[in-house]
């Protein structure tokens, strides 16, 4: 199968295509790019095919990836008649997407997938076949693991998580290291403090996320500094800013889908 993918050189796209490379998904000769400041000698080490625009990357290709921006669709202008068409864009739904005459699969990775860990999350549209679905199984095994989900609408709800990868944990990390500056500690340390505390502690729960309520009880039941501090963010609205966080998140995909204000 060739494999195309339009915006290629952006930040998703990039990320997947350097990866379906250097892990043998698909070689070289197979795989068809397009981005807007036109072909390069290399792509990420490997002469690629480069298409000059949307509708001769449809041509020569059997599954199109569309990792562009949701508002440079419209002027895309892809017909991709009979192929699979795998849109990894925000808040453009599948009545939009139908326009390409495509069959359509709705995916939304995050920006874990430049080190091959984006969970992704993906949706089918009527009339995708049991070939195109190991076909998109396949592609994002590249850039890390994926599961089918039941209805589009939820979508929406994946860009919020897990789309918004590493954005909540850097806002955390943030909040940490200026803690520890403000009380006039060095960069560095109140860096390697924040660092300890959120890559430290989420390599901890990782591959045992559901374990996490119960760590946040012992934490609570050692009644210690912890649990004051965790006492302190609750009451200071913790949850409650991180639902207020996705749930604007979930608003603003559908208020782009035009299914609901912003
Ligand atoms: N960055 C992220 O963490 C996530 C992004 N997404 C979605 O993935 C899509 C891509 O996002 P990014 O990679 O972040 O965007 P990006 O802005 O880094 O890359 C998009 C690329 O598309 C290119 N492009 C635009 N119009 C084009 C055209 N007509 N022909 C060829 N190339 C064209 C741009 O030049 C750019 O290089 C977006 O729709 C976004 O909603 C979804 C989940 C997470
Ligand atoms: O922030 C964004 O709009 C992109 C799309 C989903 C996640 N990141």
């Amino acid at each position: 199968m060739r494999i195309g993918i339009i915006g290629a050189t952006g930040w998703l796209g990039s990320a997947l295509g350097g990866r379906l490379l250097s892990l043998g998904i698909v070689t070289p000769d197979r795989l068809v790019v397009a981005n807007r400041s036109g072909a390069r000698s290399d792509y990420h080490g490997h002469a690629v095919t480069w298409a000059r625009d949307a509708v001769e990357l449809a041509a020569l290709s059997d599954i199109v990836v569309v990792s562009v921006r949701p508002q440079d669709w419209p002027a895309l202008g892809l017909g991709a008649e009979g192929k699979l068409v795998l849109s990894f864009m925000a808040g453009v739904g599948s009545d939009r997407l139908r326009d390409c005459g495509g069959r359509i699969v709705r995916a939304m990775p995050n920006a874990a997938a430049d080190i091959g860990r984006s969970w992704t999350p993906w949706w089918a549209d009527q009339g995708v076949t049991d070939a195109d679905r190991q076909a998109v199984t396949t592609i994002l095994s590249a850039i890390g693991t994926s599961d089918e989900i039941a209805r589009e609408s939820q979508i929406d709800l994946m860009t919020a998580l897990p789309g918004s990868g590493a954005a909540y944990p850097a806002l955390m990390a943030v909040a940490m290291a200026r803690f520890m500056t403000d009380n006039g500690l060095p960069p560095d340390i109140a860096w390697r403090a924040a660092d300890a505390a959120v890559c430290g502690g989420a390599a901890m729960l990782a591959g045992r996320i559901a374990d996490a309520p119960a760590l946040l009880a012992a934490y609570r039941d050692y009644r210690g500094t912890t649990a004051a501090g965790i006492d302190a963010a609750e009451a200071a609205g913790f949850s409650a800013a991180i639902r207020a966080a996705l749930d604007a998140a979930a608003r603003k995909a559908r208020a782009m889908a035009g299914d609901a204000p912003a």
